[in-house]
């Protein structure tokens, strides 16, 4: 994909890159007293290492800096018309099951048709405006601001091992802090403290405003793409590949700068790994409290939902470090579906079962908690050691225990295994994955379909981003793909897609 004048400017930056900050640091020219004074500038205050780096970048000339960021040639998602579609239809879709499941019943489709077919006969009068007007917390919104806030403040402040991410396409390599265990423990011990003065008066209280919770979270999502769209414009940023089209909507839906960052502060790692997770997290005990409060007791089933979920983001956060090999971090920019994506869908929509729950109680029998139980313990099993294994391979591939594993060496020298679990699928990760959604489905019975909501979406997200990554695959090593997929025919599931 890159261009020759694209490389030339890679290294030109990459040679300015390596000899100023912290972030590259093997190939310095620097005499070792400039070194050693940098390097004490950058862990005295990496503030100022930063922006030292970012000043000592060559200023590009409008011609050079579009050869390192070229336009983009092809839409996905459906183009400007499924940008739009995505940016209003998702958070309607978000607001009809905050708004329209509650204890009375889980009928978001329902409520919605009623509403809307109200509103277009005009029988929306002033009196329910008004009632739902004044039924908006502004308490709750201001929660979930001072909670994302404090968020930032503690993945800036706490203390973590400073790692590498994977080289940019201007050959520089950004460095990320991992702390997300430490924020997660903080921000939970933090909540705790405030509520425990109010016996469990305050996760209760937001179990019951948890549509007001979803507004918040909807407003902070639009804030935060809107600025990192505009901000995308100011300066020489490096653009993603796919999100520099120059249509307004694909490209603030997509996201156009690759990697936000304000200072040391990368936006787009702290939103993939902290805001979504740790809200879900949290979200999930409420309803759980939210059960015991009612019942003075918890189901089994709300034990499975909520002990599974918290394993999955507890894992995820103990194994930040890999996230930043994900498409995610470096391929997609940062944009709406990203922002809103963390800070709304996934706390607001993962949180579903347990939501459903606590307003339907229901106790498994036992041979259903052992098939609940077998579907995680067998999903996680294959998520977690299909990612392991591609990570060791990857990292360190003279391992003993890589030793065995049959591979393709691609013309770009990068190796894709074709044994082991990445010769049984190409994305047999995501098998795993979705076999711990069916187990997060199950507990909640077959009453309802509004909770399984997760099982069916996830499928297509997995399908269509196995489909993603197959493009860009193909796209990266061409016929070397071609020749893994003929070895490595099937996509998800071995033997059957
Ligand atoms: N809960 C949720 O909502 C979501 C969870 N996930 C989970 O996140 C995890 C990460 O998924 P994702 O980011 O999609 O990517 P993967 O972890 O599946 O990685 C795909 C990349 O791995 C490399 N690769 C592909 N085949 C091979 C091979 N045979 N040998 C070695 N390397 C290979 C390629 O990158 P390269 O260019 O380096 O060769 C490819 O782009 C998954 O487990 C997924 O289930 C993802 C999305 C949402
Ligand atoms: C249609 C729509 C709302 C799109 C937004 C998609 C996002 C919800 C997901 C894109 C990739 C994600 C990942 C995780 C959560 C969901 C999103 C943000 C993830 C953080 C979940 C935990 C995993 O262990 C993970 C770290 C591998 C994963 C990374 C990708």
């Amino acid at each position: 994909m890159q261009t020759r004048s694209s490389r030339r400017l890679a290294n030109k930056r990459n040679a300015a890159n390596t000899s100023s900050s912290k972030d590259v640091k093997s190939t310095r020219s620097k005499s070792p007293a400039t070194t050693k004074r940098r390097a004490s500038t950058s862990k005295a205050n990496p503030k100022a290492a930063a922006k030292e780096a970012e000043k000592a970048k060559p200023t590009l000339t409008p011609r050079q800096w579009a050869a390192l960021n070229p336009k983009t040639k092809h839409y996905e998602f459906g183009g400007p018309l499924g940008a739009f579609a995505m940016v209003t239809c998702l958070p309607l879709l978000v607001l009809l099951f905050a708004f329209g499941c509650d204890s009375t019943g889980y009928e978001p489709l329902t409520r919605g048709y009623r509403f809307i077919s109200d509103l277009v006969q005009f029988k929306f009068d002033l009196d329910m405006l008004i009632s739902m007007l004044t039924s908006w917390n502004p308490t709750a919104f201001f929660c979930f601001i001072i909670f994302s806030a404090q968020l930032v403040t503690f993945t800036m402040s706490l203390p973590g091992e400073e790692i590498q991410g994977t080289e940019l396409r201007d050959g520089s390599k950004l460095t990320y802090r991992l702390n997300g265990l430490s924020v997660l423990q903080t921000s939970m011990t933090m909540i705790l403290m405030t509520s425990k003065s109010q016996g469990l008066y305050f996760p209760i209280w937001v179990a019951d405003n948890f549509r007001h919770f979803a507004v918040a979270s909807l407003f902070i999502a639009f804030l935060v793409s809107i600025i990192a769209y505009l901000s995308s414009f100011r300066g020489q940023k490096l653009l993603a590949l796919g999100g520099n089209t120059g249509n307004t909507i694909y490209d603030f839906m997509i996201g156009r700068e690759l990697n936000p960052r304000i200072n040391t502060f990368d936006v787009k790692y702290f939103t993939e790994l902290r805001p979504g997770l740790i809200a879900w997290f949290f979200l999930n005990i409420c309803m759980a409290i939210k059960q015991y409060s009612t019942l003075q007791r918890l189901t089994n089933s709300m034990i499975l939902v909520v002990l599974f979920q918290a394993f999955y983001i507890l894992d995820a956060l103990w194994n930040e470090a890999s996230i930043l090999s994900t498409m995610d971090i470096t391929t997609d920019g940062f944009g709406f579906m990203l922002a809103f994506g963390n800070f709304c869908w996934v706390p607001m929509m993962y949180s579903l079962q347990a939501r459903y729950l606590s307003d339907f109680p229901l106790d498994l029998p036992y041979w259903l908690v052992a098939v609940v139980i077998t579907l995680e313990v067998g999903g996680y099993y294959i998520f977690r050691a299909s990612n392991s294994q591609k990570d060791s391979f990857r990292q360190k591939p003279d391992d003993p225990k890589n030793k065995d594993l049959e591979y393709i060496t691609t013309r770009s020298g990068s190796r894709l295994l074709t044994s082991g679990w990445w010769g049984k699928a190409r994305h047999i990760n995501y098998l795993g994955d979705w076999m711990m959604s069916i187990a997060w489905c199950l507990p909640c019975g077959f009453s309802s379909v509004i909770p399984w909501f997760y099982c069916i979406y996830f499928a297509i997200l997995l399908i269509h981003r196995e489909r993603r990554d197959d493009a860009k695959c193909r796209d990266k090593y061409g016929k070397d793909w071609d020749r893994y997929c003929e070895k490595v025919p099937y996509r998800i599931v071995p033997g059957v897609y």
